[in-house]
């Protein structure tokens, strides 16, 4: 059997980043003002603490401000919604990112919903979730509209495939599914009550891996030649598939780490400069 052809989400990524560096430069010199996305911590959860870095740096790297909140852990859902409205009223902040997760008592619906539709640069709102589905202009959750970039940049046209997601939070397997729908592939959602998962995997041509189970999807459960797309992220970078077995199965595979994580930063970039040249009239 021959491996499958590897994704690569980091050069494809390297490549939107540069394009948004240039467009928030030309933002900035044409109207002063740079772009500037404002990040929302809640609690210290280290693999957040991480990634929230990680976007601020790049953002620093694209000529892309940012400006950081921080909140202990025992921040109230009253108190997280009136953070994230004074941002959203802040003319000189242009994009919103919440972190994920944000702690058990808090109601993390009332806190999407606090963040102006206009900012939703990290496409969590039910505005954005609603123009997604239709495939509508707005923006789109960053690590589903990674996947999507990805497929078109590999040929992968959704169409009339047989598409898997496997998880349906509300930040990656829904909003991933409904993107794959907008693009006419028949989409299965599988989740914790799903009745004999590798079953329904193995119908797949296209399997989109979001649970946050390492290596739950293991080679056996692959169609020979299937698109599988890993959107796992679990600590020490160890996807949702089992990538060893996988990989003698699939056609097209994306690793972990290089493989879709980088483009969700990527795509949060590019929609804060979308942002900021809207808000800017430009
Ligand atoms: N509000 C949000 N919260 C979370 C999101 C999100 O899109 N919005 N996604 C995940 C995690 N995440 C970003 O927050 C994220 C995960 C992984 C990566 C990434 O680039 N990973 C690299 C490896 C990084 C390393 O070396 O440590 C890779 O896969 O190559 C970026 C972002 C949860 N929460």
């Amino acid at each position: 059997m021959s491996q499958a052809r590897l994704i690569d989400g980091t050069s494809l990524a390297r490549r939107i980043v540069a394009d948004t560096a240039e467009r928030a430069a030309d933002l900035t010199e044409r109207t002063g003002t740079a772009p500037c996305l404002a990040t929302v911590l809640v609690g210290e959860d280290p693999a957040s603490v991480t990634y929230v870095r990680m976007k601020r740096n790049r953002c620093r790297k694209a000529g892309i401000e940012s400006r950081q909140v921080e909140l202990p852990a025992d921040t109230t859902t009253e108190e997280l919604v009136g953070a994230l409205r004074s941002l959203s009223d802040d003319p000189g902040v242009h994009g919103i990112l919440l972190q994920h997760p944000m702690g058990e008592h808090i109601d993390e619906r009332a806190a999407f919903e606090a963040i102006a539709p206009e900012k939703d640069v990290d496409g969590v709102t039910f505005a954005s979730f609603a123009t997604m589905s239709f495939g509508l202009p707005g923006f789109v959750s960053c690590t589903p509209g990674g996947i999507m970039r990805l497929l078109d940049e590999y040929g992968v046209d959704p169409s009339g495939k047989r598409a898997v997601v496997v998880g349906r939070s509300a930040i990656l397997g829904k909003p991933a599914g409904m993107l794959l729908l907008a693009r006419d592939a028949t989409v299965t959602y599988c989740h914790s009550r799903t009745r004999d998962l590798s079953s329904v995997v193995r119908e797949a041509d296209l399997v989109v891996a979001a649970v946050g189970r390492p290596r739950l999807i293991r080679g056996e459960d692959i169609k020979p030649g299937a698109v599988v797309i890993d959107a796992g992220y679990n600590p020490g970078n160890v996807g949702d598939v089992d990538f060893d077995s996988a990989v003698e199965r699939a056609g097209l595979i994306t690793p972990v780490p290089g493989g879709v994580g980088p483009m969700t930063i990527a795509t949060l970039l590019e929609q804060t400069v979308a942002a900021a040249a809207r808000q800017l009239g430009v």
